[in-house]
């Protein structure tokens, strides 16, 4: 039997329920990413795509239905309970990078296994070796600012890495690259998590990115379905 790492179950999410601009933006959303699968989500803008990853990367809560990370339901559980399962659980990445500017690029990779009691020799360790899987470890020692995009986004799949989640989220990961950098950058995302036996969900626009993961899933209606 597969190993689910995240399981969504009849999720279902309003805005303004119960008022007149009520939006019922997720009708019943099942999901279940098994370890080591990379799911493409696509969805028209506006069809509730931000609104399931931040559900799925326990930064809000369904208003029914169940989310469960490494087999725990967690949607109903209390604030911090949720934290620390997404701590130690989920590793999320951006459109932008958000790396912190004030640090280099091994220091933004240290500095969430710190807060994760790893002391920070091993945690630096562990960010030159993510930071040579992506080749960036050359820069280890930059700043977000004197890194290319390429790079910038590539360092922030690493900090994502860090406390080795179960799960990656990741929102138009190379959306905000050209197409050749993107291309690339995506390729090395893909190495990076096919190393390492996590699950990814990963939002794009770029159907040919999409069509390179394990499987597509379309956010139609307030549904899921495939391909
Ligand atoms: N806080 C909110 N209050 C009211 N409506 C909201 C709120 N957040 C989102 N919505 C509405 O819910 C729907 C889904 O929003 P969401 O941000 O999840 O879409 P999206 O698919 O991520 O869009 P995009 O790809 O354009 O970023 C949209 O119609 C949006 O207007």
């Amino acid at each position: 039997m597969s190993d689910v790492t995240l399981r969504l179950n009849g999720v279902e999410k309003f805005y303004n329920k119960g008022l007149a601009n009520e939006v019922h933006v997720l009708r019943g959303v099942d999901l279940a990413l098994n370890a080591g699968e990379m799911v493409a989500l696509v969805a028209p803008s506006g069809a509730g795509k931000s609104t399931l990853l931040h559900i799925a990367g326990l930064l809000d809560t369904p208003d029914a239905g169940e989310v469960s990370v490494g087999g725990d339901v967690l949607s109903g559980r209390t604030d911090r309970r949720r934290t620390n399962a997404r701590r130690r659980d989920i590793g999320f990445v951006y459109q932008f990078h958000h790396l912190l500017p004030e640090f280099s690029a091994l220091e933004n990779i240290a500095l969430p296994q710190m807060a994760n009691g790893v002391a920070k020799a091993a945690a630096e360790i562990r960010g030159l070796e993510l930071l040579g899987k992506v080749g960036v470890d050359h820069r280890a020692g930059h700043r977000p600012a004197a890194l290319s995009g390429g790079e910038q986004q590539r360092v922030a799949f690493c900090r994502a890495l860090a406390n080795a989640p179960r799960v990656m989220l990741a929102d138009e990961p190379t959306g905000n690259l050209d197409p050749g950098t993107s291309d690339q950058v995506f390729e090395a995302l893909m190495e990076l998590v096919r190393g390492t036996g996590l699950s990814a969900l990963v939002a794009t626009h770029n159907l040919d990115l999409a069509a390179r993961m394990d499987r597509v899933v379309r956010l139609e209606d307030g549904v899921l379905v495939q391909g």
